[in-house]
């Protein structure tokens, strides 16, 4: 068993404390993404995994064994990072075979590893190049290929596909999308600031705010049944709308009087307790629709009108204090700018948070 456990794990520079007690348990062959704001520790947690950065606290486990202590060389772990880091003076076939070279490896069997990787990355034809003689999206296949010709326990990757331009981040993500396929048994973490890297590769999503973790789950878990605000607002694209609210009535389902708009009936269960208090209203942009009838959860004014051709994105302001609320309606939609329409949304697509930004449990 390959898998990976950290327990209270911390990390600080100086008195500037950056991880505050990290527990994760990940299973061997599972492909778990961190993600989380600028800032929040996600290449901090990483490079301690990798051994690059000491941990200041707490337990990590490779496979059963301790291994705070152990040099990054004997983890049994390969990294690709952003920059592809490759020797721009060797070929693709002598970038990959340097590190097993170095290990002292046979000839025989680092061919063996290099033409295997080269396979599955489909990069045979390119073994004879130079670095400067590919893509950017070849090149860091070539850096995965020398990754995976270490034959790794555990596969980091820190933002591996930011420095690619949209279509090779496309085909590159599908490349690792089928590697994850071709190694089944290994772990893999990823680091990545792009949601559809994360809701496409991974088994399961770490979502990391300011050094803790906010929610681990799969990313439709994630999508469907954000455990706060937080995530509910990170996982989704454009964010879910947040909408002040004001509980009114408790019980198995919840009355709450938004802020702008009527009152309206959520289907989660609440506390008599909860009579009166402040909430959250929560509603993702491409569940709330248009609509004539009486039964709407707001009307307002359409400020902006974004028509992408797949989808519309209407901008309403002046509900909320803070940002408009967006609607994203697929298709072609002819609407005016100031026009004003009435959005409504299947109850079941609601979403509830307490006044703390916990959601209310369905
Ligand atoms: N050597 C260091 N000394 C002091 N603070 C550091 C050091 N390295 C990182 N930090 C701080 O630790 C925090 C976490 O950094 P980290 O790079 O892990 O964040 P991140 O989530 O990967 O961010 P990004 O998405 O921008 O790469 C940041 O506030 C950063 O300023």
């Amino acid at each position: 068993m390959t898998g990976l456990v950290l327990k209270d794990i911390r990390k600080a520079y100086g008195q500037v404390k950056v991880l505050h007690g990290i527990d994760l348990d990940i299973a061997e062959g599972e492909f778990v993404v961190f993600v989380g704001p600028s800032g929040c520790g996600k290449s901090t947690l990483l490079r301690m995994i990798a051994g690059l950065e000491e941990i200041t606290s707490g337990d990590m486990y490779i496979d059963g064994n301790r291994v705070n202590d152990v040099p990054p060389s004997r983890r049994g772990i390969a990294m690709v990072f952003q920059s592809y880091a490759l020797y721009p003076h060797m070929t693709v076939y002598d970038n990959m075979a340097f590190g097993m070279r170095i290990a002292g490896e046979n000839r025989q069997e680092i061919d063996r590893r290099v033409r295997s990787a080269a396979d599955i990355l489909q990069l045979t034809q390119y073994l004879e190049r130079l670095p400067k003689a590919l893509s950017g999206g070849q090149r860091q296949r070539v850096a995965i290929g020398r990754a995976i010709c270490r034959n790794p326990k555990v596969f980091l990757f820190d933002e591996p596909l930011s420095n690619l331009d949209a279509a090779l981040r496309v085909a590159t993500r599908i490349e690792i999308a089928k590697l994850k396929e071709q190694m089944a048994d290994t772990t893999m973490i990823y680091v990545t600031h792009d949601q559809v890297e994360a809701m496409t590769l991974a088994d399961r999503i770490v979502v990391l705010s300011a050094g803790h973790i906010e929610q681990v789950g799969a990313p439709l878990e994630l999508y469907e049944r954000p455990q706060n605000l937080f995530v509910a607002r990170f996982i989704g694209s454009p964010a879910m709308n947040v909408i002040p609210a004001t509980v009114t009535e408790t019980g198995q389902q919840t009355r709450v009087d938004l802020k702008g708009g009527k009152s309206v009936l959520v289907p989660v269960a609440t506390d008599a307790s909860e009579r009166g208090k402040a909430a959250s209203f929560g509603i993702r942009p491409e569940d709330l629709t248009v609509t004539t009838g009486e039964d709407y959860l707001f009307e307002g004014k359409v400020s902006i009108v974004e028509a992408l051709g797949e989808v519309t994105l209407l901008y309403i302001e002046g509900l909320t204090d803070e940002e408009p609320i967006i609607a994203k309606l697929p298709g072609i939609h002819k609407v005016e700018r100031g026009q004003s329409l009435r959005f409504a949304a299947d109850s079941q697509k609601m979403h509830l948070f307490d006044a703390a930004g916990q959601t209310y449990r369905r």
